[in-house]
């Protein structure tokens, strides 16, 4: 029913006419059949032959366009809803809280909104179709009634003993599509693990082949699930069929032993019935894939309720203003404030705080520390990225709320440690102003890139120069607050050199407050404010110094 309540959502908003087309489909599948049977008869009457075959053959011809149509028009709804979903989880995996968005994981999330929604819009299609086939089964069945009564309490007798068979093996068949799913998702994790260090594989042998040897273990687990899918499968398309007959043979042998039918209606009865075949397999056949759907549909629900995030943000932005916005801040501060990792089954948490920090603005704050101490969480509580569990982040007093947190988001533009660049300047104000040029120039990185239609015009470069590009983009962002964390870590000591003793006071210059996590002790003198994080706690330092010999590692 997951896959009914994403579909009723949105893709069977205003299904009636398709569901009329489908009723209409279904009528003409019955006027073939009336029209065949009324023909067998009057078989020795050629003038009223001939109209049944003229009725014959426009039933035939309007169903091939009411099918046609209702088959476009369902492919056409899904895809369009398609859309929407792929975009829908984009959007909630922005909108939702950082810890809710690394817990799902950007695999899941990819799987969820590739292969898996399109798992959904195959089976869209099918469901129409089986609606069709469904009404046309019902309508048969009233036909049949209108020949003999005893026909169809057989025929449906023998559905209803078929049925209870069936659905044994139908709950059996969704125990499997589960198993096949998981299988899946090992295999996938598996294959990505591998293409992400192909490098790392052809250097080292017995690592490849652990690595293939694991995937091939998954592959077998999954070969051997679809396995018994397909042999479930067909247990369950033979006991369909099996059933089928024996309801066309109930009306054969059983009609006139129990019944004093005429021979007529008993041949009428079991083509009727013959009729139903079609149908009966379509809805037979299409299981499979309305049971993959329900499966992709219940993940896509899981990834979404993980998520917590409402799917439409941006429509609450005209809230997310506080009354005097931040664009004229003094001082950021948290106050208290802790985040705690949760680690795993209980073990390994770490908790960063209570912290109380004030950031003034034009700072250059470094925040240092040991690998682990907590920065990059102290960073991420700054940002508003990790929720303070305790305590709170304020702006000149003020607390931040969720009404409130967009805003103040609004403040920085960073550059993580493992930073992704993109061509497109998606962040960028305004770059008519030559300020490009100007940052391209301090950064050394003009006769390399150039900045065209709102993109640089390439990111193929070296991993130092990639960083370079990456504080660009930052930069041209224009907001007042730059986080940085460990830029200067891929930059050669020339550059190093260059950004703490150039580029840090051009940026101080222009009133730009830097937050700077940073491990380069030779320049931590750069700072206006040292901060040192020790365990998840920290130690602020007005004027900056080497590291003292206690905090050196052993
Ligand atoms: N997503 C996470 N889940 C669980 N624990 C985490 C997570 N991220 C960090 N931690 C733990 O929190 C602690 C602080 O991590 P953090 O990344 O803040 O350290 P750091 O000071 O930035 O280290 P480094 O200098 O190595 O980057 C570490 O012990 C780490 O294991």
């Amino acid at each position: 029913m997951d896959l009914w309540r994403i579909l009723r959502r949105d893709a069977l908003r205003n299904m009636q006419p398709l569901m009329l087309l489908a009723v209409l489909a279904a009528a003409l599948n019955l006027a073939l059949l009336t029209s065949l049977n009324s023909a067998l008869v009057i078989m020795d009457d050629p003038e009223g032959l001939q109209r049944l075959l003229f009725i014959f053959l426009l039933s035939a011809f309007s169903w091939r366009f009411a099918q046609g149509w209702m088959m476009s028009a369902a492919s056409k709804r899904m895809q369009a809803a398609l859309a929407i979903l792929r975009v829908d989880l984009l959007r909630r995996a922005v909108a939702a809280d950082l810890p809710d968005a690394m817990a799902v994981g950007s695999g899941r999330l990819a799987q969820v909104a590739g292969p898996e929604l399109q798992l959904l819009a195959q089976a869209v299609p099918t469901l129409v179709i089986s609606f069709q086939s469904v009404a046309a089964i019902v309508l048969c069945l009233l036909y049949l009634a209108s020949l003999s009564n005893a026909a169809v309490l057989i025929v449906l007798g023998f559905l209803t003993v078929g049925g209870v068979l069936i659905a044994r093996s139908v709950l059996r068949l969704e125990r499997l599509s589960e198993t096949i799913h998981e299988a899946e998702g090992a295999l996938s994790e598996r294959s990505d693990h591998i293409l992400q260090t192909l490098r790392e594989c052809k250097l080292n042998r017995r690592r490849a082949a652990n690595a293939l040897s694991d995937a091939t273990a998954c592959a077998e687990a999954l070969r051997t699930e679809r396995h018994r899918f397909g042999a479930e499968y067909s247990h369950y398309f033979t006991l369909s069929e099996l059933t089928y007959y024996a309801a066309l043979a109930g009306i054969i042998f059983l009609l006139p032993a129990v019944t004093n039918t005429d021979i007529t209606t008993v041949v009428l009865a079991g083509h009727a019935a013959a009729f139903i075949a079609y149908p009966v397999i379509t809805i037979v056949a299409s299981y499979p894939s309305y049971i993959s759907a329900e499966t992709a549909a219940r993940s896509y629900l899981a990834v979404e309720a993980e998520l917590k995030a409402p799917p439409r943000p941006a429509q609450r932005r005209a809230k997310d203003a506080p009354p005097t916005g931040f664009a004229d801040f003094a001082t950021i501060a948290l106050d208290g404030a802790a985040y705690r990792h949760p680690g795993r089954d209980g073990t390994g948490s770490f908790t960063v705080g209570p912290i109380d920090l004030r950031v003034e603005r034009g700072d250059i704050v470094f925040v240092t520390g040991h690998n682990g101490a907590g920065k990059s969480t102290l960073i991420h509580m700054l940002l508003g990225l990790y929720p303070a569990q305790r305590g709170s982040l304020t702006v000149d007093g003020a607390v931040v709320t969720a009404d409130t947190l967009g805003s103040y988001r609004d403040l920085f533009s960073v550059v993580f440690s493992d930073n992704h660049v993109t061509r497109q300047l998606y962040g960028a104000v305004s770059l008519e102003d030559g300020f490009a040029d100007e940052l391209l120039d301090l950064l050394e990185m003009s006769d390399k890139v150039a900045v065209e239609d709102r993109a640089f015009t390439t990111v193929d470069l070296s991993q130092g120069q990639k960083k370079r590009l990456a504080l660009a983009a930052a930069l041209l962002e224009r907001k007042p607050v730059l986080v940085l964390d460990e830029w200067a870590a891929d930059q050669s000591p020339y550059f190093r050199r260059k950004f703490y003793r150039e580029i840090i006071p051009w940026m101080k210059a222009r009133g730009i407050t830097v937050i700077a996590v940073t491990h380069d002790d030779a320049y931590f003198d750069a700072a206006d404010v040292q901060i040192q994080v020790e365990q998840g706690g920290i130690r602020r330092l007005d004027t900056p110094t080497l590291p003292a010999p206690d905090l050196l590692p052993a």
